[in-house]
């Protein structure tokens, strides 16, 4: 990612970083200038190319801090949006390995991480540069001098970089922290609830949880300053220390001559600044590269074809959904890993089918694989003739439109083309679901998502049912709907379903509407087992 955008901006960076480094030069041709007055050089001159210098200095300086400033500001939004495409073509298995928290860390912390790394590059080579013409110049005045210096800078920069070493590693830790913090906020939000009500529990997260990372975030950002706070004094108390020993070489040591000594005294303490720069820039630069490291660690997949739509209703005459011998098992360590398999299941147009069973018999984790939202199973499905794989998994994923119980009601509702819909198009569902007097559609956008638990639900139906994809999935949907409603569902929607043509796979433990299934499977400990004597049993039962 990082060298896709390096390679979209390079000549943006080469340029901003040509305007620095003839800015530096131009602040490096004042100083020898005034180097050479004082070393007694002719007047005649200097007032005007002086001027030309000071109006150079200020054109180029202006121009280059400009450049850059619009530079930082087009990385982060370059990195945001390439980032936000990847978490976008990064399938659901994967991001819910990786975690939501993680995901937003990273949008957030990284990017700006990464982007201030990136726009600082042209601005770190030009006063790397400059400390090099710098030296150059020094080496070319006095070898003899410019040793005294090298060595004694080098042995300071030689300590710099080992503290810089030990911050650096404090920087990784502090970010990985950071992880677990927002974590914790997540908890605190979406808890909020809990938290306000229960008195003990709020001082428990707040005592036990809250306080203690904060302190480590606080107690590991102000140990990685301390060792920057370190680099940076220690850069300019080097450079003083090198100009002392300096003066001292040139005349208690060896004989300089005055305006070499002169020359070497501006020029060093001219380095104070791009030297502390660069010592600054490495804070940044190593900050980046954990960013770096940490977008990395998240593997997000980078998908040309996220923002393409295909019609949900061109998707039709199917015939039947076959899976045979599919087998899932969630990723977690030790032996408590849970697993689905080997399922056997089918499921022909038209048809309603049910999946009942007890809690955490795996019905939603084979619901999501049914649906191609985990694609690491073993075994098989077909779409008619077709084996479901990488290359055809998003035209499959159009077939569904899902329901789970931890869905999110997007507020704008879309047709099966992508696009909004319009209120005459959809009303007739919105009054089906008995949802005409709570809301109202303003350009294809619902007017509130404000609701109850179940009122959010029929509008979730409401989407899934604007999508217009032949199969419908929901997941214990009637669970939140009261008994008139959960009846209605049951008799008088689902069958209105099937008469439109959809085909539609109903997770349920309402055993009391059973009968309104054409097939039905049971989920016990990861397995599946098609009932076909239950219906007949229910059928008796509901008379
Ligand atoms: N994201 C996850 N990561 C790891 N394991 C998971 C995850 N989600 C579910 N599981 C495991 O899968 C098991 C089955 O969960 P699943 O949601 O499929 O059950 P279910 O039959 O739909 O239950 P319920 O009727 O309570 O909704 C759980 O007991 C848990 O061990």
């Amino acid at each position: 990612m990082i060298s896709k955008i390096v390679s979209e901006y390079k000549w943006k960076l080469v340029f901003a970083a040509v305007l620095s480094a003839l800015s530096a030069g131009v602040s490096l041709w004042l100083i020898s200038m005034i180097n050479g007055s004082l070393a007694g050089a002719g007047m005649d001159d200097f007032v005007l190319t002086f001027l030309v210098a000071i109006v150079l200095l200020f054109t180029l300086g202006f121009f280059s801090q400009w450049l850059l400033a619009r530079l930082g500001t087009s990385l982060v939004f370059r990195i945001r949006s390439l980032l936000v495409e990847r978490v976008l073509g990064t399938s659901y298995e994967q991001l819910e390995k990786i975690g939501g928290h993680r995901v937003h860390a990273t949008i957030t912390t990284d990017v700006n991480s990464l982007s201030e790394a990136l726009a600082i590059i042209p601005v770190f080579v030009v006063n790397l540069t400059t400390i090099l013409l710098c030296f150059s110049y020094l080496a070319y005045l006095s070898p003899i001098m410019f040793t005294v210096l090298f060595l004694s800078l080098g042995s300071g920069v030689s300590l710099t970089a080992y503290i810089m070493y030990r911050g650096a590693r404090v920087f990784t830790a502090l970010r990985e922290s950071e992880d677990g913090m927002f974590s914790i906020f997540k908890g605190m939000v979406d808890g909020s609830k809990e938290l306000s009500l229960n008195e003990a529990r709020r001082s428990f997260f707040l005592k036990q949880l809250v306080r203690p990372r904060l302190e480590e975030v606080k107690s590991l950002e102000s140990n990685a300053l301390t060792y920057w706070v370190l680099t940076q004094s220690w850069a300019s108390t080097i450079l003083f220390f090198c100009l002392g020993l300096l003066v001292y070489f040139a005349f208690a040591v060896y004989e300089i001559e005055i305006a070499v000594l002169t020359g070497f005294v501006l020029f060093t303490t001219y380095m104070v600044g791009p030297l502390n720069f660069v010592m600054r820039s490495f804070q940044f630069l190593f900050k980046g590269r954990v960013a770096y490291k940490k977008v990395q660690s998240l593997s997000l997949v980078e998908n040309q074809l996220v923002d393409r739509v295909t019609d949900k209703s061109d998707v039709s005459g199917w015939g039947k959904i076959s899976v045979r011998g599919l087998m899932y098992r969630y990723e977690e360590s030790g032996d408590l890993s849970f697993s689905i398999g080997p399922v056997d299941f089918e499921v022909s147009e038209g048809e309603v089918v049910f999946i009942r069973g007890g809690n955490g018999s795996g019905k939603s984790t084979f619901a999501k694989a049914l649906v191609g939202l985990y694609s690491h199973c073993s075994g098989s499905i077909h779409l008619g003739d077709i084996e479901v794989s990488e290359k055809n998994i998003q035209l499959y994923r159009n077939h569904f439109s899902t329901i789970f119980s931890d869905f999110y009601l997007f507020e704008h509702i879309l047709n099966s083309k992508g696009e909004l819909v319009s209120k005459v198009d959809v009303w007739s569902h919105v009054e089906r679901l008995g949802m005409a007097d709570k809301v109202d559609i303003v350009d294809g956008k619902l007017s509130t998502i404000d609701l109850s638990q179940g009122q959010r639900k029929r509008l979730a139906m409401l989407l899934a049912c604007a999508e217009d994809a032949p199969i419908y999935l929901f997941d214990e949907w009637a669970a939140d709907q009261d008994p008139i409603f959960r009846s209605y569902f049951y008799r008088e929607l689902l069958p209105a379903f099937k008469a439109d043509g959809k085909t539609v796979i109903v997770i349920s433990h309402d055993d009391k509407y059973f009968d309104v299934a054409d097939r039905m499977y049971n989920f016990e400990l990861g397995k599946a087992y098609q009932e076909e004597l239950a219906i007949n049993e229910l059928e008796l039962s509901s008379q």
